[in-house]
């Protein structure tokens, strides 16, 4: 079995703040991940350090068979495709929607002195289509809606054919039938034997789209369960790792909490 992403003894800190505190987990070949957890749970540190983004303060991370620490993550970078609000907060807001995507080729945002051939351009165009949004492809970053730049977010991530696609909270901000046709979007993705290992972070069980094989529970930068969703997925371990007593539901692929009364 290929690793594509293994954290041993992970620790993240910030002066005194303990961001991650000795990490253990490995996503591999066909792993879908969805990484849930309360707000400051650590899930953006955790993907970011995943992202070759942030280095550990101690443990090691191995990302694709490469070690950080002693990998040029600028050419690791492009074996990932990530989505995050970070990293569209740099995407200028006057670049098209087709360049925002083709621009992840070389793992930058904003266009400079980059060539691109047609077939970029053809990729590039493919994916918009996939997401729905290829008629957006000459509109400016700037003008689209949250739901319209969350598929081209997700488009870009994809543009280099990763080994690893990394999903921070794809669905946040999005209205229920923005929201319902990103899933249905994700689900595809999910489901396809080609697509790359996932790993979706996310704060809500209702944002899991089917086809998400295993859980990730984070809280106060630890790990409360690791394993198949199908088992670790309980209403316990998610009123342990939310901190109240939540009941869970499951119809169809799709899950639902709310506290129990
Ligand atoms: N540079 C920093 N210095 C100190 N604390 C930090 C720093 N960066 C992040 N933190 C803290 O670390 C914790 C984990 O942050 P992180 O963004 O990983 O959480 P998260 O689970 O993604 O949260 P959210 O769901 O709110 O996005 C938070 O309490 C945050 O305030």
């Amino acid at each position: 079995m290929t690793e594509a992403l293994s954290l041993d003894g992970v620790t993240v800190r910030r002066g005194t703040k303990t961001l991650l505190d000795s990490i253990d987990f490995s996503a591999s070949d066909a792993d879908r991940w969805a990484v849930l957890g309360p707000n400051g749970a650590g899930k953006t540190t955790l993907l970011q350090v995943a992202a070759g983004r942030m280095h550990p303060t101690s443990g090691t991370a191995t990302i694709l068979g490469e070690q950080l620490g002693k990998v040029d993550v600028f050419e690791l970078r492009p074996r990932i495709g990530l989505a995050s609000a970070n990293l569209a907060a740099r995407i200028p807001a006057s670049e098209t929607a087709l360049d925002a995507v083709v621009t992840a080729s070389y793992a930058v945002t904003g266009r400079w002195r980059e060539s691109y051939d047609t077939l970029d351009h053809g990729r590039a165009t493919d994916l918009l289509y996939a997401f729905g949004v290829e008629h957006l492809a000459e509109r400016t970053f700037g003008t689209l809606s949250d739901g319209e730049r969350k598929r081209v977010q997700i488009a870009r991530a994809l543009m280099t054919d990763p080994e690893l696609l990394l999903l921070d909270e794809p669905a946040a901000g999005l209205d229920l039938g923005g929201r319902e046709e990103l899933i249905g979007a994700l689900t595809e993705i999910m489901h396809d034997r080609h697509s790359p290992v996932v790993v979706m972070v996310t704060h809500h069980v209702e944002e899991i789209p089917p086809g998400i094989t295993h859980v990730l529970l984070l809280a106060d930068g630890g790990v409360v369960a690791a394993g198949p969703i199908g088992e670790t997925l309980t209403a316990e371990n998610l009123s342990a790792t939310f901190g109240v007593r939540l009941s869970l539901a499951y119809d169809d692929g799709r899950y639902a909490a709310r506290a129990q009364r």
